[in-house]
């Protein structure tokens, strides 16, 4: 390449450069402003802890209050989430979603009595917040620019890519895991988070190479534990949020013990969302092990005040 040529292309990249400088700040500022209003809105109209949403109609007009919401377009949401439930027909909230989404939203532990089918999935995927992410089980190298729904905790704290692990989501088995994953994947479009898959079936090398550059990990808890154990550079210490999906049935699976190591090694000061159909004792032992003050918040339909037992809600 001749000396003119050289110069042309240094000028050509200093453009480029200078172009998205721009739009990064451009995008930065605005993103500044929203994750300033959402927290606006999450502090002025979060329901008191305790209380249940669904014992209200509606919201409460002109308070700025969102508990009683029966619609996302009502939640103190991103646009970027906002847009990626519309795009996937998602309007009306279901019950565990009206009970849970407000206390989950505004960063409380939750222990949500949820049945299989109930919609308990977007309780858990929404409250979270993330930007620039890829998509892919630990042990693909699958990506495409998306951002991810556990999606507005990560994205109101600007969790980035070289932050790692933001979000651990625990479910029993490796069909759930997927279907999680897949939902994820559904709300999560519009954001760009890395989330991944540790679920067996795979050699641990395999996953093991991915798994330090994702910020979202959906786990069965016997190969987590695999890798908190094995995996060189594995490192929880910035966890953001666990989530314990289908507590009790991870429980009657036998993994009681392997959960206190993996909860053993998680950093205390994180947000929690255990959800179970039924409350058992060990489901009750979970909770004080892993939630902050459990009887504060519990949520179902059945749910009137803190600590009232709770069983399963239907949609
Ligand atoms: N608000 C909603 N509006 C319409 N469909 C929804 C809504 N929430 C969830 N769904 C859909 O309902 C189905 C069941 O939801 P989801 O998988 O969250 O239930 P679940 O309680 O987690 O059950 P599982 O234990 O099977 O995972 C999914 O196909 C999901 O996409």
């Amino acid at each position: 390449m001749g000396r003119k040529e050289r110069e042309e292309r240094r000028k050509e990249q200093a453009k480029l450069r200078r172009r998205a400088e721009k739009h990064m700040g451009k995008r930065s500022s605005q993103e500044t402003r929203e994750i300033d209003d959402l927290e606006a809105r999450i502090a002025a109209g979060a329901p008191p802890p305790g209380t249940n949403p669904l014992a209200l109609d509606a919201p409460a007009a002109g308070s700025g209050a969102y508990a009683g919401a029966r619609t996302f377009e009502e939640l103190p949401l991103s646009a970027a989430t906002r847009a990626a439930l519309k795009q996937a027909k998602f309007t009306q909230l279901t019950a565990i979603q009206r009970a849970a989404l407000p206390h989950a939203l505004a960063g409380r532990d939750v222990l949500g009595a949820a049945k299989t089918g109930s919609g308990k999935t977007l309780c858990f995927l929404i409250p979270g917040g993330w930007s620039q992410i890829s998509w892919g089980p630990a042990h693909s190298s699958g990506s495409g620019g998306a951002r991810g729904p556990l999606v507005e905790l990560l994205f109101r704290r600007r969790w980035g890519k070289l932050d790692g692990l933001g979000a651990l989501v625990l479910t029993p088995t490796r069909e759930l895991a997927m279907q999680i994953f897949d939902e994820l994947v559904k709300v999560g479009r519009r954001h760009e988070i890395s989330a991944g898959l540790l679920i067996g079936g795979k050699k641990v090398s395999e996953e093991a190479t991915r798994v330090a550059s994702l910020n979202v990990l959906i786990a069965t808890p016997g190969r987590l534990l695999q890798h908190m154990d094995e995996t060189p550079g594995f490192d929880a210490s910035g966890l953001q949020m666990l989530v314990l999906d289908e507590a009790d049935r991870i429980l009657d699976l036998g993994f009681a013990a392997t959960l206190d190591a993996i909860i053993a090694n998680l950093p205390r000061a994180r947000q929690t969302l255990l959800f179970s159909a039924t409350q058992t004792k060990s489901v009750r032992d979970l909770a004080r092990l892993s939630l902050d003050h459990p009887d504060n918040h519990m949520v179902g339909p059945q749910q009137n005040r803190p600590g009232h037992s709770w069983t399963g809600p239907g949609k």
